[in-house]
């Protein structure tokens, strides 16, 4: 779920209502991504709305990111930190190291703000760098990810991926998701046989 306020990014999409809304019509984890200047007021609208996952952006929380975390895991939602494509990894470096972590760090694959983007490989450094430090740690993608670009973020170390565009906009939206997730599956494989 993208929110998006019209002032952290030049976009305004959906808000609390709208997770309200869906909620009553699934069970599923909803997934919000953050992309708000102040992102300490949506925690409480957020939960009560029924979001799962609270991710907000390391360049909106400053020094108060400690408070928001424990905020939003009071709130009985998943805490998680985004990062811009130009914002240095160790940026959130205390936010997994902290005693009450995030608890899964997206690192963004394009400028937030718009979908249908394109993927920036450079962007995998990061990614790289998080999974040898944490090895359990889910590290989410999110930006022009489809078949073309997947086994660059699977294999870079990524486990949860956010496609727009390539499911969308595709024939066959399961069969897409299905790729996806197999070059995690097999990514994820290949690292487990070369710790053995
Ligand atoms: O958060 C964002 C962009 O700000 C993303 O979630 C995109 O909306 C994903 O769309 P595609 O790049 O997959 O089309
Ligand atoms: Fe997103």
């Amino acid at each position: 779920m993208d929110i998006m306020d019209g002032h952290f990014v030049p976009n305004l999409t959906i808000g609390a209502p709208v997770i309200q809304s869906l909620r009553k019509h699934t069970q599923a984890f909803l997934d919000c991504h953050l992309m708000v200047t102040n992102p300490l007021d949506y925690v409480e609208p957020f939960a009560k709305a029924g979001a799962s996952g609270f991710t907000f952006h390391v360049e909106a929380a400053e020094d108060n990111w400690q408070d928001l975390i424990n905020r939003i895991r009071n709130a009985g939602m998943r805490p998680a930190v985004a990062l811009k494509p130009g914002t240095s990894i160790e940026t959130v470096y205390p936010l997994v190291e902290s005693k009450e972590p995030v608890e899964m760090v997206l690192v963004m694959t394009v400028e937030p703000g718009f979908g249908g983007q394109k993927f920036m490989p450079d962007t995998m450094d990061k990614v790289r760098d998080l999974r040898q430090k944490y090895p359990s740690l889910d590290i989410e993608v999110d930006g022009g990810l489809g078949p073309s670009t997947i086994d660059q973020a699977s294999s870079a170390g990524a486990n949860c991926i956010v496609a727009g565009s390539s499911v969308f906009g595709a024939k066959d939206p399961p069969a897409v998701i299905a790729m996806l997730r197999k070059s995690v599956q097999e990514a994820q494989k290949i690292k487990i046989v070369s710790y053995m």
